[in-house]
C-alpha cells in the first residue's frame, strides 16, 4: 500500500501523523510511505530522518493525495484537503464531526473511507486513540487557565494557589475522563481548592480514593453545576458523549452571572464546546471575552507541545495504521471491532450512529461496508 503524510495546516498545528520510527513499521513491511516535505522539520524530525526510516519526500500535499491508498494525519481534513479526497482512498486521522455539517458533507462527497480516531474503542474499554491527546489538553488546561487569569491577559489578576494569608483559588472541573482526570493532577499541584463534577459515579469513586480530601467531588446534574461554576475562578470542560456533539452544560446565563474576570477553558470544544457561549479559536488568538469571562477554547492544544504529543498520538495510532495497511480497510475492519467503531464515513454513507443521528443523515451500520 502507498501511504501518504501531508503536512498539517491548520492554524499553529505542528503535530505530523507518523514519525520516522513509525514510517518505519510501514516500510519494513514492504509499503511505500509518502511524506510531504518538511512535514516534521518544525518539531525536530527533519526530513532526513524520514528518509533514513525508507520514506519518500515528495513536495506538494497535491501530490499524496493524488499517489496514497492512505492519507495519516492528526487533525480533521481542512476544505482544501477535503476536495483533494479521493474515491475509496482512506483518510486515518481525527474527525470531530458531529459539530461539523461542512467537513461531514465533504467527506460524504469524496468518497473516501474516513477512519475517525476519536471513535475507535479499546478491548479495555475507553478510547485509546484519544487518550494520549487527552492527558496532553488535560495537562495543559490549567496552565492556561492559570496564565490567563493574569491581568495581562484579561484575567482578574488571581494566582491560583494563593500565598500565605491570601486564599487560595477555586478550580471547577466538569468531566473527570481523561481531560478531567489529568487536570485535575495538574489542578491539585497548585494548591487550588478543586471541585470536580461528572456523571459517572465509577469515575468520581476513583478519583475521590486517590486524592482523599483534597477535591471535592461532585455528582453532575444542573444544580451543581451552577453553584460550582458561580463560585470558580477557573472552569475547566472536559465531557464527552462519544462522536455526538458535547452538551451544553454551562450556559449563557451561569456565565453572566460568574465572576469578572473568571477564565473558562473548554477543551471539549472540538466536539462543539460545553459552554454555550463557547466558539472554537485558535492558538494565534486563543482567548475572547464574553460577559467579563475569559473563553480560551482552542481546538487542537496539543498542537501547542506537538513534538511530545506527536511522538503520544503516535504510539496510540501506528497499531491500527499496519494492520490497515497489511489487511486493507474491510479485512483489518472484520477483524477488530474496536477498530471498526472508527469508521465514520465510508464512500458517500455516514456509519457513525451519533454523527449520523446530530446532522440528520440516514445511519448505515459499518458491518454492512465491509462485503
Ligand atoms: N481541545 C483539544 O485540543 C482537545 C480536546 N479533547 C476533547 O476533550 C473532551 C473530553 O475527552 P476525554 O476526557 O478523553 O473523554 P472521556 O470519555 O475520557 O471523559 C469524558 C467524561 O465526561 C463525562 N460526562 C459525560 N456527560 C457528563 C455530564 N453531563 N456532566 C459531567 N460529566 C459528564 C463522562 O462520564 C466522562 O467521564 C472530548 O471532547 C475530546 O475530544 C481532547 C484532546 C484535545
Ligand atoms: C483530540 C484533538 O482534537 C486534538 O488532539 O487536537
Ligand atoms: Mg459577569
Amino acid at each position: 500500500m502507498i501511504v501518504g503524510v501531508p503536512k498539517e495546516i491548520k492554524n499553529n498545528e505542528y503535530r505530523v501523523g507518523l514519525t520516522p520510527p513509525s514510517v518505519r513499521e510501514l516500510t519494513s513491511r514492504r509499503h511505500r510511505v509518502l511524506v510531504q516535505k518538511n512535514a516534521g522539520l518544525d518539531i525536530g524530525l527533519p526530513d532526513e530522518q524520514y528518509v533514513a526510516a525508507g520514506a519518500t519526500i515528495v513536495d506538494t500535499a497535491q501530490e499524496i493525495f493524488g499517489k496514497a491508498d492512505m492519507i495519516v494525519k492528526v487533525k480533521e481534513p481542512q476544505p482544501g484537503e477535503c476536495a483533494m479526497l479521493n474515491q475509496g482512498q482512506i483518510l486515518y486521522t481525527y474527525l470531530h464531526l458531529a459539530p461539523d455539517p461542512e467537513q461531514t458533507a465533504a467527506l460524504v462527497r469524496s468518497g473516501a473511507v474516513c477512519i475517525a480516531y476519536e471513535t475507535i474503542t479499546g478491548a479495555g474499554g475507553g478510547l485509546p486513540l484519544l487518550a494520549p491527546m487527552s492527558e496532553v489538553a488535560g495537562r495543559m488546561a490549567i496552565q492556561a487557565g492559570a496564565a490567563h487569569l493574569e491581568k495581562s491577559k484579561g484575567g482578574m489578576g488571581l494566582l491560583l494557589g494563593g500565598v500565605p494569608g491570601v486564599a487560595a483559588g477555586h478550580i471547577v472541573i466538569i468531566g473527570a475522563g481523561v481531560v478531567g482526570t489529568n487536570a485535575l493532577q495538574m489542578a491539585v499541584g497548585t494548591g487550588a481548592r478543586v471541585t470536580v463534577l461528572d456523571k459517572n459515579m465509577d469515575r468520581l469513586r476513583h478519583l475521590d480514593l486517590i486524592f482523599g480530601n483534597r477535591i471535592s467531588t461532585q455528582y453532575s446534574n444542573a444544580h451543581a453545576i451552577e453553584e460550582a461554576v458561580l463560585s470558580a475562578d477557573l472552569v475547566i470542560g472536559g465531557v464527552l458523549l462519544p462522536g455526538a456533539a458535547a452538551p451544553k452544560l454551562v450556559t449563557r446565563a451561569m456565565i453572566a452571572r460568574m465572576k469578572q474576570g473568571a477564565v473558562v477553558v473548554d477543551v471539549a470544544i472540538d466536539q462543539g464546546g460545553c459552554f454555550e457561549t463557547s466558539r472554537a479559536t485558535t492558538h494565534a488568538d486563543p482567548t475572547f471575552i464574553l460577559d467579563g469571562v475569559v473563553h480560551y477554547c482552542v481546538a487542537n492544544m496539543p498542537g501547542a507541545v506537538a513534538r511530545t504529543s506527536t511522538f503520544a498520538l503516535n504510539n496510540a495510532t501506528i497499531g491500527h495504521a499496519v494492520a490497515l495497511a497489511e489487511k486493507g480497510w474491510q479485512q483489518a475492519m472484520r477483524d477488530d471491532p474496536h477498530l471498526r467503531n472508527g469508521l465514520n464515513v465510508c464512500q458517500g454513507k455516514l456509519t457513525y450512529q451519533a454523527v449520523a443521528e446530530a446532522l440528520d443523515y440516514a445511519y448505515v451500520p459499518a458491518e454492512s461496508m465491509l462485503g
